[in-house]
């Protein structure tokens, strides 16, 4: 009998279990073998965030945490966009109310995603901008597959990034290249980001990018979980601390900020651009 929504299914022969929900924009899989699950976004066509998908990631990450997977691994269900970042239609022409709602979920997402102690690792089998990269820099691992592009572009769209959106991206990065390329909102090909550090590994398929990402989560198996998490923790402790202390305030600056006529007026070129592409 299905006592809820939340339909637990033998998916791919046995040794997976899909966690799934008809509506969810999110799936879950964990492979039986390694106890590792992937946390797969499939918010056709690019997964761009919005507050339905942002809600879905933070069920999924809280699901993983509970049912004792041994680690994450973020990916996508499409095959050349890991995400798009906020879905900028969502932010357009709507009332302060729903931006705050946006902007608290996307915190909420973050946290949770940059705040586990769980071992995760992003499979990045497509492009990665903006929030794409927010999440992916929260992850301790990162594969890409080749001639996709990753990156902060907020600078590019006259947007400043809050410190903790860059936190993820400026742990990864020397101080130097961190600070040309956020000033400059720069997207880095697969192959610069490999030779930057943004990326760890570079792989042919996402199948390769996957097993690429289990390998790192499994290099950790002789390691005790509660200190290995501990440990996680420690180095990320001053970013979350500094976080929580300006999170409401960060909600109201950014509602103030992507309310604004100006914000508004990019918002809406810069979707033109988008749709306009799509036409030629
Ligand atoms: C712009 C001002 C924002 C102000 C708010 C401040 C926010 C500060 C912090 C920000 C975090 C963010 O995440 S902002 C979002 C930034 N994202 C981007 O700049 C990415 C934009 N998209 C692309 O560059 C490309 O779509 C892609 C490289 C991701 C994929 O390219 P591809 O060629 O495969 O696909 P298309 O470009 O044809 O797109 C297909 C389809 O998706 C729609 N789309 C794409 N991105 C978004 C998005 N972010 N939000 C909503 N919709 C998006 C695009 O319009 C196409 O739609 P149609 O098929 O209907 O034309």
């Amino acid at each position: 009998m299905l006592h809820s929504n939340l339909l637990r299914l033998v998916a791919r022969g046995s040794s997976s279990r899909l966690m799934s929900t008809a509506t969810k924009l999110t799936t879950v899989e964990v492979n039986d073998e390694t106890g590792i699950a992937t946390l797969t976004m499939n918010r056709p066509p690019v997964n761009s965030q919005n507050v339905q998908l942002l809600l879905d990631l933070q069920a999924s990450i809280s699901e993983i945490e509970n049912n004792k997977s041994r680690g994450l691994i973020l990916t996508s269900a499409h095959s050349n966009v890991f995400s798009a970042g906020l879905d900028i239609f969502e932010m357009y022409n709507t009332d302060v109310e729903r931006l705050r709602t946006v902007w608290t979920e996307l915190q909420n997402v973050w946290i949770a995603l940059y705040g586990t102690s769980l071992p995760t690792a992003a499979a990045i089998n497509g492009h990665a901008p903006a929030g794409g990269c927010l999440l992916a820099t929260a992850c301790e691992y990162r594969v890409m597959r080749p001639n996709f592009l990753i990156g902060l572009n907020e600078a590019q769209l006259g947007i400043i990034a809050p410190k903790w959106l860059m936190s993820g991206f400026t742990n990864v990065l020397p101080k130097r290249v961190a600070e040309r390329a956020l000033t400059q909102g720069r997207m880095f090909t697969t192959q610069e980001a490999f030779e930057a550090g943004l990326v760890d590994e570079i792989a042919s398929s996402k199948e390769e990018a996957v097993e690429k990402c289990a390998a790192f989560i499994g290099s950790f198996a002789k390691v005790n979980p509660l200190a290995r998490g501990l440990t996680k923790l420690q180095f990320r402790a001053d970013n979350i601390k500094e976080f929580e202390k300006i999170r409401e305030k960060d909600v109201a600056d950014f509602a103030a900020l992507a309310s604004s006529p100006e914000v508004q007026k990019v918002m809406g070129t810069y979707l033109e651009n988008l749709k306009n592409k799509g036409k030629k």
